[in-house]
């Protein structure tokens, strides 16, 4: 009784949601408005449906509730009521690591293919790993902190005095395991911000110096601004986004980090914005386009199932149009920093390659943050230097 209860919620679930608002917000809305169920229904609810699409694509033409006992399987070391009901024989190796299993479900489902996890693979960054990517959806992604330098011993005594097990990656980088409630562990302070490894990683493309005027033109809540800060406090910052709600949320980020002075503008970077810029030159811009997200889905599995593939290709002329108003406000010799959380090489290695024909720019470096290997983001950063005028 008790299993066919749990895949009726499950199903009940996944007919509701079509994919529109992030999973996590649908199954918060959801569960207010089912109040019947109770906590292990609202645990198990969420394990399958999350189970179930980090499966992606694969093995399409089986049965519901066999793919949702496959991904149950793979994606969890703990036993459940759809592994022991529709996978008998595999039950008790759900503690096997990872790649033993996927061992196990090809053997036992020859039309099992890794690569249908991501199903958009024809489109990844030539440096993305396939298999090692794709394996990665299996496993949900760390939670990282950024610590403000001095502050790491005292936060550290905070972990472990509420026995939160914490890897330390830096000094200035902690891991730690996904649903961390930081709000009970650090109550009233903030020597620190949530930021992905990889998005820390960015970082080291930025060399700001000693007073150097910044425009961080997609600023959104300011995580790289933020960043940029801790490297070169002395940096003059404008910050502009299209949305004006993220930029609220910058202010009270920046006004807890103790950051005065700044100037902050919304703005639509696909209009032309001279009368509100004519006068600015800036040492260093940062450009982290809006994007697919695609090197990110290991935090939000359901667009394994829901992309489409089009929008590749929509948010690719949306980097080039914003792209192509920024860099007119770039003095010569200084960096643009392009960076994307995606996987895809049309929003990364070919928008540099377009930035580089169609404007005075010239490719420094760039790289693929590959956070499929650390159990964080993937992340695309690129530094491209403007040219002398001839
Ligand atoms: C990847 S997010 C930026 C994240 C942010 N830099 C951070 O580190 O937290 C991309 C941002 O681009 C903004 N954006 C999208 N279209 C835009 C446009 N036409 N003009 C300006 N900003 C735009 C979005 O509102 C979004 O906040």
């Amino acid at each position: 009784m008790r299993i066919e209860h749990q895949i009726r919620a499950f199903e009940q679930i996944f007919k509701s949601y079509d994919g529109l608002l992030p999973l996590h917000r649908f199954l918060h809305l959801y569960f207010k408005q089912n109040k019947k169920m109770g906590s292990s229904d609202r645990r198990w609810s969420s394990r399958y449906i999350y189970s179930f699409f980090r499966l992606g694509k694969a093995l399409m033409k089986e049965q519901q509730v066999l793919r949702l006992a496959i991904a149950d399987f793979l994606c969890n070391t703990t036993p459940s009521l759809v592994v022991d009901t529709h996978l008998p024989n595999l039950a008790d190796q759900i503690e096997l690591p990872l790649k033993a299993k996927l061992a196990l479900i090809e053997s036992a489902f020859p039309a099992f293919k890794l690569s249908d996890v991501f199903s958009f693979h024809q489109n990844l960054s030539a440096a993305v790993e396939k298999e090692d990517f794709c394996e990665s959806f299996f496993i949900q992604p760390d939670l990282f902190l950024r610590v403000t330098k001095g502050h790491l011993k005292s936060l550290l005594a905070d972990l472990k005095a509420h026995e939160v097990p914490v890897k330390e990656l830096s000094e200035t980088t902690l891991m730690l395991p996904n649903g961390t409630k930081l709000e009970n562990v650090f109550p009233n302070q903030k020597f620190y911000q949530v930021q992905d490894l990889s998005s820390q990683k960015t970082g080291l493309y930025f060399e700001p110096k000693a007073y150097d005027r910044w425009w961080d033109c997609c600023a959104a809540s300011g995580g790289k601004s933020l960043l940029l800060h801790d490297l070169e406090p002395t940096v003059q910052l404008v910050v502009s986004d299209v949305r004006e709600t993220s930029l609220n949320n910058l202010d009270d980020r920046f006004h807890e980090a103790g950051i005065k002075k700044y100037q902050k503008k919304v703005l639509d970077l696909l209009q032309n914005n001279d009368q509100d810029l004519h006068d600015y030159e800036f040492d260093g811009i940062i450009l982290d386009a809006p994007c697919s997200g695609s090197g990110t889905w290991g935090r939000t599995p359901e667009m394994l199932y829901y992309f489409d593939e089009h929008k590749i290709t929509m948010y690719s002329r949306l980097q080039r149009g914003i792209a192509s108003n920024v860099v007119k406000y770039l003095k010569p010799g200084k960096p643009l920093i392009y960076i994307t959380c995606s996987v895809f090489k049309q929003e990364n290695e070919e928008a540099v390659r377009y930035l580089e024909e169609n404007f005075p720019l010239k490719l420094e470096k760039m790289e693929v943050i590959k956070g499929y290997k650390d159990a964080a983001d993937t992340m695309f950063v690129a530094r491209l230097i403007k040219t002398e005028p001839a």
